[in-house]
């Protein structure tokens, strides 16, 4: 039988650096020769994309918005996630649902129940419940997300938040962290892009052993 692939999300306050972050990681598991998907929350699929698009531009209800990100991430397991890991393909995510207890739970103040009723509808599994084999998360300080993000694009509805947003986003990174030590890595990402390479390159050569 096809071996499973492996499951790894990237996650991070806005400006943290984790594209810069996402694409070194999947250079490196490419040189090593793993057969890779790379794909994004909210997004991934035709209608996942169109959510996206929505989620990142229209005004709606805290609950709505915690709905869509579920019904793309339906779409995303059952059109991606789950084939892709059964050919033995390794899926690098950029955000999934610790994004969503982060933004929507954190950042917005959804209800930590109506959330677990969430995850549990759509990535319980009668094999399992199904969620990333390692999660890192890139950590920043505010005031360097915030620096970044203005040097680097015009922003969208959740970048555009105020600060208090993105604090409590990252207090509830940083909590869903500390409930989940085995699976969540929390990378310092305020020091230089080669100081953090390196760290990500000894923490996935163990991870990989
Ligand atoms: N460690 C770092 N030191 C200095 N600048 C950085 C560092 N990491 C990223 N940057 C810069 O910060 C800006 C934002 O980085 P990037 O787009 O990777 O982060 P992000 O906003 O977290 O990603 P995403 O758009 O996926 O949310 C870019 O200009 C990038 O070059
Ligand atoms: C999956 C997910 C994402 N979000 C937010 C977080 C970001 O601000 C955007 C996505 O933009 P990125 O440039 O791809 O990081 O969406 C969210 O609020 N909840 C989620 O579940």
């Amino acid at each position: 039988m096809q071996e499973r692939g492996r499951f790894i999300s990237v996650e991070g306050i806005d400006g943290a650096g984790k594209s810069t972050h996402l694409a070194w990681l999947a250079q490196f598991l490419i040189a090593r020769s793993i057969c890779l998907r790379q794909t994004r929350e909210p997004g991934g699929t035709v209608l996942g994309e169109k959510l996206r698009e929505l989620l990142l531009n229209d005004a709606m209800h805290l609950e709505t918005e915690a709905l869509l990100m579920f019904a793309a991430r339906n779409e995303h397991l059952q059109q991606v996630i789950l084939p892709s890991l059964a050919q033995g393909e390794w899926v690098l995510c950029d955000r999934f649902s610790d994004a969503t207890y982060a933004y929507q739970c954190g950042g917005r103040g959804l209800s930590i129940e109506k959330f677990t009723q969430l995850e549990q509808w759509v990535q319980g599994r009668s094999e399992g419940f199904i969620e990333p084999d390692l999660t890192l998360i890139f950590d920043v300080p505010l005031d360097v997300s915030q620096a970044r993000m203005a040097n680097s694009r015009v922003l969208d509805r959740f970048e555009r938040e105020q600060a208090q947003f993105h604090a409590n986003v990252r207090a509830a990174y940083l909590a869903r962290a500390a409930q989940n030590p085995q699976r969540i890595k929390v990378i310092d990402a305020n020091r230089s892009i080669e100081a953090i390479q390196q760290e990500l390159a000894q923490l996935m050569t163990e991870w990989l052993s």
